[in-house]
């Protein structure tokens, strides 16, 4: 006969936090979110530990090298994307291991047939007055040329003048080329007295810009997380399959931790994956998952897994609950792996990180799955909105937005045939593909989460995640109790309307 669960599947949504006792000096710059990553015995520090406990998710649309520099330099981890070919996903670890701070994707790009309004209306939303012209008016696309405050004069020229006529052209620009160091950048701005030296690769396509004010960027980013060499910790998507050629060639390019991509790691696959990776290398993690129960968790840990991650079928894109009707609600799986883990501990001594992966939609969800027990939190739409996410951003009425499409999507699928060991006929979708809103830049997004968090943590009395996952006490919403929790019985002014 099949096992029933008793309690039904539950979701973040389903719970609140109860505040516990705020001392004087429990303040929110006083609260310490440094987390684990992998697993450490008693009383001994993890190998590495996030600053912040936040990790991007293992999809196209959300980790590249751009993401995992700008995450690291908040104090988190970005896993880039395991869908596109070995050599591709080594190049961009390199890329983010070879990155040094003061280095900056563009933030305000448009295209030569763009015109100076739209330039002024891009300064005033968002205050860059260096202007990036590209062929497709992305942030690293083909570099075309550079608009600058000093190059129109409001008084003088036509609102519809356009751009291609504004800009210094990419043949007057001086520029550098990608791999340059700090220093050699900061010597050809203060040689050629630039304000913003553009960084273009091998086919001119735009990498970054080095401004001549940010070049003390490190002061800028206290929490950034770094190995020993002060490059920034980059991990890296692997699968079950091709793991013998991609886990050689990702450690070749520096990758610091692994993570196994699937929608259900319960596999002697996954076994198999991580034993490979334990025995043949020394200095790399490797997480795997996803799991939703305490079975699936002591598997992947008696493989040797350095974290495990948890979820099914929870992200905002998934789709697998409908399609094959396994999954099992966020807060319900990840308390129960936290229990598994809790229990694993006091057996062995040795404790293992969890993630909670997917699904997580408002800020005090974050609190709440590390109240409940996780260590991290990953997060797929939360960073697809920002700009360093690799994805195009386009207009659609009056708003921008970003696309965002899941691993399990057809588009995802497409960087090679999807092998299922079945017919390609066979094949099914596992995600969709959407557009999020267009948030800015991360760095803004995260200081406001973060404060949020570190509020709500002093609410609960609690300087670190270790304490509010002992101290948290959480309760039940009824299906009731839901709507009070929002504005209910007013009517809304419009701009309160546009804050929701
Ligand atoms: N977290 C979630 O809820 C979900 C995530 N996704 C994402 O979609 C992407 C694809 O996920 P999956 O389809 O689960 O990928 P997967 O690679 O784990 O599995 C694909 C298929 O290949 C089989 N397989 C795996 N290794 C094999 C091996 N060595 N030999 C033979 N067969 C093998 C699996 O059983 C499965 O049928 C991932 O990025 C994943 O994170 C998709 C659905 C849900
Ligand atoms: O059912 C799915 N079909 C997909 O195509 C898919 N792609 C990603 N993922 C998972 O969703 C997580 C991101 O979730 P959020 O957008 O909610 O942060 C990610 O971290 C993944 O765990 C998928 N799940
Ligand atoms: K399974």
């Amino acid at each position: 006969m099949a096992f029933y669960y008793t309690e039904p599947s539950r979701t973040f949504n389903e719970f609140l936090l109860l505040p516990n006792l705020t001392t004087k000096e429990c303040t929110p710059q006083n609260v310490d979110l440094s987390t684990p990553i992998t697993k450490f015995k008693k009383g001994e520090k993890p190998a590495i530990s996030l600053n912040i406990p936040f990790s991007s998710a293992v999809m196209q649309a959300v980790s590249d090298h751009h993401m995992a520099v700008a995450l690291a330099q908040c104090g988190g981890i970005s896993f880039i994307f395991g869908s596109q070919s070995i050599e591709s996903q080594a190049t961009m670890v390199r890329k983010a291991k070879a990155y040094k701070a003061g280095f900056v994707v563009s933030r305000s790009n448009l295209t030569p047939s763009h015109t100076l309004k739209d330039i002024l209306d891009l300064k005033e939303q968002t205050g860059h007055s260096t202007v990036a012209i590209t062929e497709d008016g992305s942030a690293k696309g083909k570099l075309l040329g550079i608009v600058t405050g000093r190059d129109y004069r409001i008084s003088r020229d036509s609102l519809d003048k356009p751009v291609s006529e504004i800009m210094t052209p990419f043949s007057s620009l001086i520029y550098g080329k990608s791999g340059l160091s700090l220093s050699e950048a900061n010597d050809l701005i203060w040689e050629h007295k630039l304000n913003c030296l553009p960084i273009v690769d091998e086919n001119q396509n735009l990498d970054f810009l080095v401004f001549r004010k940010d070049y003390d960027s490190r002061k800028n980013n206290p929490l950034s997380l770094l190995d020993a060499n002060k490059s920034y910790i980059v991990g890296a998507g692997i699968n079950t399959k091709d793991y013998r050629e991609r886990v050689p060639a990702l450690v070749e390019a520096g990758v610091d931790v692994l993570v196994i991509d699937s929608s259900d790691g319960f596999s002697e696959w996954q076994a198999e994956t991580v034993k490979y990776v334990k025995e043949n290398f020394n200095n790399v993690y490797i997480g795997a998952g996803n799991v939703v129960d305490k079975e699936g968790f002591r598997y992947l840990v008696e493989s040797g897994a350095d974290f495990i991650k948890v979820g099914i079928g929870g992200g905002s894109i998934c789709i697998t609950r409908e399609q094959k009707g396994i999954g099992r609600g966020q807060a319900s799986a990840v308390i129960e792996v936290a229990a598994a883990r809790d229990e694993y501990f006091k057996e062995t001594g040795i404790y293992v990180p969890i993630c909670s992966d997917g699904g997580i939609v408002h800020d005090y969800h974050v609190t709440l799955a590390l109240a409940m027990g996780a260590d991290f939190v990953m997060l797929g739409r939360y960073f697809a909105r920002f700009d360093e996410s690799p994805t195009k951003k386009v207009k659609i009425g009056n708003n921008f937005v970003k696309e965002y499409w899941g691993e399990g999507s057809n588009r995802a699928r497409n960087w090679q045939r999807y092998d299922t060991g079945g017919k390609q006929s066979l094949v099914f979708e596992e995600g969709v593909d959407s557009y999020v809103p267009y948030a800015g830049s991360l760095r803004e997004n995260m200081d406001r989460t973060l404060h949020k968090i570190k509020s709500t943590m002093c609410n609960c009395g609690s300087l670190s995640i270790e304490e509010l996952q002992q101290k948290a006490r959480i309760t039940l919403v009824s299906a009731t109790s839901l709507v009070e929790g929002g504005a209910h019985d007013v009517i809304l002014k419009e701009s309160s309307m546009a804050a929701e």
